[in-house]
């Protein structure tokens, strides 16, 4: 487990620019290091607002898109280019102008694909080829995976890892059918926290002021269960980026010395 690391930034925009830069240098190194990097995508605002930033910077090009592998940390389970579709965002904000290698963006299934409406089936199928890209140094049956990305939500959900219900007690399958999720739609598919503690890296993004309450709660510790949010590490490195607005309520020991 790594102890939480705080940057906060004046405002959303900047927060987004200030991200996208840093995910810019951290594939960079990844690829430099060992010839491809791996990063897990999420859904949500920040997470949208951070592919837009990334969209529009000129460093984009130091990334070699044919070696870096995209995952996600969860999907709303919804037909093939359904809007809300987690991925069909990221293909808009991202995905659909920089040359990937199609054979390397693992999006999750979709609700009219091979296992039809069944997401259990779905999430197997997905926990199958994250097995299968794992190499033999891996841990949980998921790739290390360089930096996941995770948007917080107003109630500190994380992934599709709600508070209270089923998908946040996991601790032995890396990916899990959600049924009545909170917010909609109510049938989702959601890595795991053992498989999200597989990262290096994890980032957790919440901007704005309706997520000062969330961040608080996470980062004083109620656990896993009642904040999911609290339960998200990476192996290396555990990097909380947020707005002043979200920033507001965390203890003041807590807040950094500086912030942009
Ligand atoms: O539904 C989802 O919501 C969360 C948080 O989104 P936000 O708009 O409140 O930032 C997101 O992280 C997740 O991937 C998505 O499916």
């Amino acid at each position: 487990m790594t102890a939480p690391q705080l940057v906060v930034h004046r405002d959303k925009e900047l927060m987004a620019l200030a991200a996208a830069a840093r995910l810019i240098t951290r594939i960079v190194d990844a690829q430099s290091a060992r010839g491809t990097a791996s990063v897990v995508l999420t859904g949500g605002r920040n997470g949208n607002a951070l592919l837009a930033a990334l969209a529009s910077s000129p460093a984009r090009d130091a990334v070699d898109w044919s070696r870096l592998d995209l995952w996600w940390g969860d999907e709303r389970f919804l037909p093939e280019g359904d809007p809300e579709r987690n991925v069909t965002q990221a293909r808009d904000e991202l995905l659909d102008a920089v040359p990937l290698d199609p054979a390397r963006v693992h999006a999750m299934p979709a609700s009219d694909g091979v296992d039809g409406d069944n997401a259990e089936a779905a999430a197997e199928r997905y926990a199958a080829e994250l097995a299968k890209a794992a190499g033999p140094g891996d841990h949980a049956g998921v790739p290390s995976f360089d930096v996941l990305l995770l948007g917080v939500g107003p109630d500190t959900h994380v992934a599709s890892l709600f508070p209270e219900l089923p998908g946040v007690r996991e601790t032995s399958r890396t990916v899990v059918g959600v049924r009545g999720a909170p917010k909609p739609p109510p049938v989702r598919v959601s890595l795991t926290l053992p498989a999200i503690r597989a990262a290096r890296e994890v980032w957790l993004l919440a901007a704005g002021e309706d997520k000062a309450e969330a961040v608080a709660l996470a980062l004083s510790g109620p656990g896993e269960i009642q904040a999911p949010a609290s339960g998200a590490y990476g192996q290396q490195r555990t990097l909380w980026l947020l707005d002043r607005a979200a920033a507001s309520k965390i203890p003041p020991e807590m807040y950094p010395p500086s912030s942009s």
